[in-house]
């Protein structure tokens, strides 16, 4: 049985005061809560104090981001090991901002991959198609091309325990959410991607979110589909109420 599990994507939102903040009134809103995994994935800057205000809670920390490199000359960059080091568990990789204005593109997502199972370190890897790649039917195909590319040399052990969020881009921050149906056969599509590349073992244990637009009134159809496992929040997990009733959707 999956557990679902809710992440926040911060995005480049929240100076340190305003993330304190609203960590402290999202970890009591949840504190009751032990059927549903509750994350989220902060900017960099943020993610030393709030491992202190999410210390002994059930609240997991991520990154939205971390290079493949252990260390060196990389300006910018955050290793694993420093990510680690505030307390992550989980850290994006390949969302697709990071692909389409930052350029990343599959090769390096996959070492980014190996480097993160290397360090313990789950990652959320996501996929998903542009409006004109879904208008055209080659939304499958596309998510496909990626699974294949992001997880080429990667082990069945390590993917049972990573996360995939599907996410269209056309969905994203648009206020239109693919409908629970959409959403459903293309995860339900990726799940089955997944066991002809593994085994139906790994495809059982990966956890499948899904992301763009999800807000408090619509996660409940959306988690009523039998493949999806929770989701990856953007625009509604900044407020500690609107990303609560979403970690309380049952
Ligand atoms: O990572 C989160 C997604 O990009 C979804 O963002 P959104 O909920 O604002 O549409």
């Amino acid at each position: 049985m999956r557990t679902p599990f809710m992440c926040a994507n911060w995005k480049m939102h929240k100076t340190v005061e305003e993330a304190v903040e609203m960590a402290k009134e999202f970890k009591e809103l949840v504190a009751d809560v032990d059927d549903v995994e509750a994350g989220i994935c902060a900017p960099a800057i943020d993610l030393y104090p709030l491992n202190e205000v999410l210390a002994d809670t059930n609240v997991k920390l991520g990154s939205e981001n971390m290079y493949y490199k252990e260390s060196g000359a990389y300006t910018g960059e955050l290793s694993p090991a420093m990510i680690k080091s505030v307390g992550c568990e989980y850290a994006i990789i390949g969302h697709s901002e990071r692909r389409e204005i930052f350029g990343e593109d599959d090769q390096l997502l996959n070492l980014k991959l190996k480097t993160a199972f290397a360090n313990d370190i789950k990652p959320i890897l996501c996929i998903g198609e542009k409006l004109a790649e879904r208008e055209a039917g080659e939304h499958f195909a596309r998510v496909k091309f990626q699974l294949e590319a992001d997880l080429s040399g990667i082990e069945a052990e390590d993917v049972k325990d990573m996360v995939l969020a599907y996410e269209p881009l056309w969905a994203i921050g648009t206020g239109e959410s693919a409908t629970p149906e959409q959403a459903e056969e293309i995860i339900k599509f990726i799940r089955e991607t997944v066991a002809k590349m593994y085994d139906e073992e790994t495809a059982e244990a990966i956890r499948i979110q899904y992301g763009g637009s999800v807000k408090p009134w619509n996660v409940e159809e959306i988690m009523a589909q039998p493949n999806i496992d929770g989701a990856l929040v953007g625009s509604a997990s900044l407020e500690a109420e609107s990303f609560s009733k979403i970690v309380k959707f049952k």
